[in-house]
């Protein structure tokens, strides 16, 4: 009925990514200090992502060579990374709990940027009368029943003194904290289900988005990817690439921002709300007022980037080939609300891509023309590549 999904609308207000004030606080806060207490950004998962690499290439392997569309193995990948920390544990690919997790964020993102949706947000009344309100709000229902499942399990098998994961931390905290009467604390069933479930969705679909399009952008590119495997092969051979290798792999590091600069997946971020009357460029904002900080303005400006519309690595690189950081690089945005999983993702970007490259030629289709790989991307929440296929060749 309306009401019950008016209440599961107000439900998911909870968690960190569209939650608010002290409890958005707390949350965040305690998602990325046990997030690096599991090692998020360090050597453990470093280990963890290598060793799903070795995974995602056997499931790319399988293809032969032919064309295949790489979209479910990439993000399967990603999200058993986010699956480890959470849950202490990943999935094999074939796994149905797996699939449907996946297939359905993947749904959901791309359901929040339909039309109707939109409509939604300018008359909510309008809701139940359209198909894919129903659909989202299903998929958010159902993502709840399996995130509890979960944690029911790890529920049943907690042991305080050897915290597993996310969600062992999470109930150990509310645990002490009830034993000590605090009944009122943000450490409730809610404010766990939603963190659950908002990391998970905001660390699969993005990471595995921003490195298909890594992947397209180098079968549309043959040059540049050849520098790229030429980098790979003078620096680190075919042994297996370490993060410590990125300050000796310039060029690779470049067409990685590059692309996610390219790619943009998160154009408009998330709306954030002023905390206070400010004036800028000229314009008064009152208190309050949401506003979409546009990150499209800031990766495509054409006064900080010589090139903003063309995939052009130099963007950061000196006149030696040095890696060169820039201000303008903004796809995980900015200030108290930035993407909080950005090591993370940055970490896995680059051992994907690197792992990936050194073991395949990427290429277009037979009978295809990189020039015919199409970048439109397919819009939604965030911009993901439009379906297509890749041959991976075997580069051994
Ligand atoms: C390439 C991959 C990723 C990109 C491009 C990306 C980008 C973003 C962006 C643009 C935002 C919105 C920031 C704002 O509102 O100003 C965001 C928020 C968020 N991201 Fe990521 N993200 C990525 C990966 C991840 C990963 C791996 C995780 C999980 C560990 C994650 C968890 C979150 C969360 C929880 C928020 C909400 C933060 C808050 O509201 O306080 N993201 N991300």
């Amino acid at each position: 009925s309306t009401e019950e999904h008016f209440e599961l609308f107000v439900r998911t207000l909870q968690g960190i990514l569209f939650s608010n004030g002290d409890s958005w606080k707390e949350m965040r806060r305690f998602a990325l200090t046990t997030l690096r207490d599991f090692g998020m950004g360090k050597r453990i998962s470093e280990g963890k992502i290598i060793e799903e690499c070795n995974y995602l290439t056997e499931e790319f392997e399988q293809h032969e060579g032919k064309a295949f569309n790489n979209t479910r193995a990439i993000n399967y990948a990603s999200s058993n990374i986010i699956s480890s920390l959470m849950f202490g544990k990943r999935f094999e690919y074939k796994d149905p709990d797996l699939q449907t997790m996946v297939e359905r964020d993947h749904e959901t993102i791309h359901l929040t940027g339909s039309v109707s949706i939109l409509i939604y947000n300018i008359f909510p009344w309008l809701g139940p009368c359209l198909k894919n309100w129903r659909y989202l709000m299903k998929n958010v229902e159902d993502g709840i029943v399996d995130a509890k499942r979960i944690i029911a399990d790890l529920k049943e098998t907690l042991n305080p003194e050897t915290c597993r994961c996310f969600v062992d931390a999470f109930l150990t905290r509310k645990q002490s904290l009830e034993e000590s009467g605090i009944k009122d604390s943000h450490y409730h069933d809610d404010n766990l289900i939603y963190s659950v479930t908002n990391l998970f969705a905001a660390g699969t679909d993005t990471t595995g988005n921003s490195l298909q399009w890594c992947l397209l952008f180098m079968a549309k590119y043959p040059h540049i990817q050849d520098q790229v495997q030429e980098e790979l092969s003078r620096v680190v051979g075919s042994r297996q690439v370490r993060v410590e290798d990125r300050k000796n792999l310039p060029y690779t590091d470049a067409v990685i921002h590059e692309s996610q600069r390219m790619a943009n997946i998160v154009p408009m971020a998330i709306p954030h709300k002023t905390s206070q009357d400010i004036t800028f460029q000229g314009y008064f904002i009152k208190e309050g007022t949401t506003v979409l900080p546009l990150l499209t303005s800031v990766l495509y400006d054409e006064s900080e980037w010589e090139s903003p519309h063309t995939f052009n690595p130099s963007h950061f690189l000196d006149g030696e080939g040095n890696f060169i950081r820039r201000d303008a690089f903004m796809p995980f945005s900015a200030g108290r609300r930035a993407c909080p999983g950005e090591s993370l993702a940055r970490m896995e970007l680059f051992l994907f891509f690197t792992s990936l490259l050194q073991h395949f030629r990427f290429t277009p289709p037979p009978g295809v023309t990189e020039d015919e790989l199409d970048l439109t991307p397919v819009v939604g929440f965030t911009l993901t590549p439009s379906p297509h296929e890749l041959c991976a060749v075997s580069r051994q």
